[in-house]
């Protein structure tokens, strides 16, 4: 019976356990570090406590296409950063089978005094590419990024849909296990993304890739994911059949 159970876990690529994720939000505005020490030393900083997520629960089988929705504030976001790892949840755990490629909040690990070139090499290394990789694949890079006559200009320089364009060229030039795709992608141009959704439909294609969607177009949703988990106010409303949670989604 165990070994049954174990099986099955081995099935998901990731598994949300019980997650909760607790904000502290000063409750005064303060607008310098010198006003927060000065509130804090006469003990007049107080915190109140705001609850992003609300013991929230589901699994992604490997090789499945999974949306999130959710309407603003809703804990979108906050979810996909815990399991990617770059927040911590204050209570719960998540599972994750594989290595992911986050595409949130594209370009976040950049350094913009550094070229386009030099940040190829520090976010690949970041990701876990080795150098000699990263040589191998820089061209396909510069290629899929389309801008091959700035590769040594400094990032500052860059506009905030070309920085888009290198970190997701970055991100996806191997398969990755579990790709979790946030809004982010909607500063590029409208060409570009259509670039991005076909390399991300080439990868749910392979059967293998499991995929983690965000997006505000419930159409969108609905025509790349199989199933859906609808968040809102941090707890789990609904999940089952994308058609059937984006029925209930548009008709709240
Ligand atoms: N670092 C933080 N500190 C305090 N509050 C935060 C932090 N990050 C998010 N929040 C709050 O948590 C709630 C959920 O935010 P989140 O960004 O996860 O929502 P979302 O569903 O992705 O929203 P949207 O659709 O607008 O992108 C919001 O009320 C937000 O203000």
């Amino acid at each position: 019976m165990s070994e049954q159970i174990a099986t099955n876990e081995q099935e998901y690529a990731i598994e949300v356990k019980d997650v909760t994720m607790v904000f502290n939000m000063a409750s005064a505005k303060l607008n310098s570090l010198k006003e927060y020490f000065i509130a804090l030393a006469r003990r007049e900083l107080f915190f109140k406590e705001f609850k992003a997520l609300k013991n929230v629960s589901f699994n992604v089988p490997k090789g499945s296409v999974v949306g999130l929705v959710g309407t603003n504030g809703s804990g979108k976001s906050t979810m996909l950063k815990i399991i990617a790892g770059v927040l911590e949840p204050t209570e719960g755990e998540c599972v994750v089978r594989g290595n992911i490629a986050p595409l949130i909040e594209l370009g976040a690990g950049f350094d913009i005094e550094l070229t386009a070139r030099e940040n190829i090499y520090l976010n690949g290394a970041l990701l876990g590419y080795t150098k000699t990789f990263i040589d191998e694949h820089i061209d396909d890079i510069i290629d899929f990024a389309e801008l091959h006559d700035f590769m040594d200009m400094p990032l500052k320089n860059y506009s905030s849909g070309m920085v888009a364009r290198i970190a997701f060229a970055i991100a996806t030039v191997t398969e990755p296990d579990i790709l979790i795709v946030d809004e982010t992608l909607s500063v590029g141009d409208v060409f570009f993304q259509e670039k991005c959704m076909n390399r991300i439909r080439s990868f749910i294609d392979t059967g293998k890739v499991t995929v983690l969607f965000v997006s505000h177009d419930i159409n969108q949703v609905e025509n790349l994911c199989q199933t859906a988990v609808w968040i809102e106010k941090g707890v789990k409303r609904m999940e089952g059949p994308v058609a059937e949670v984006c029925e209930a989604y548009r008709n709240q």
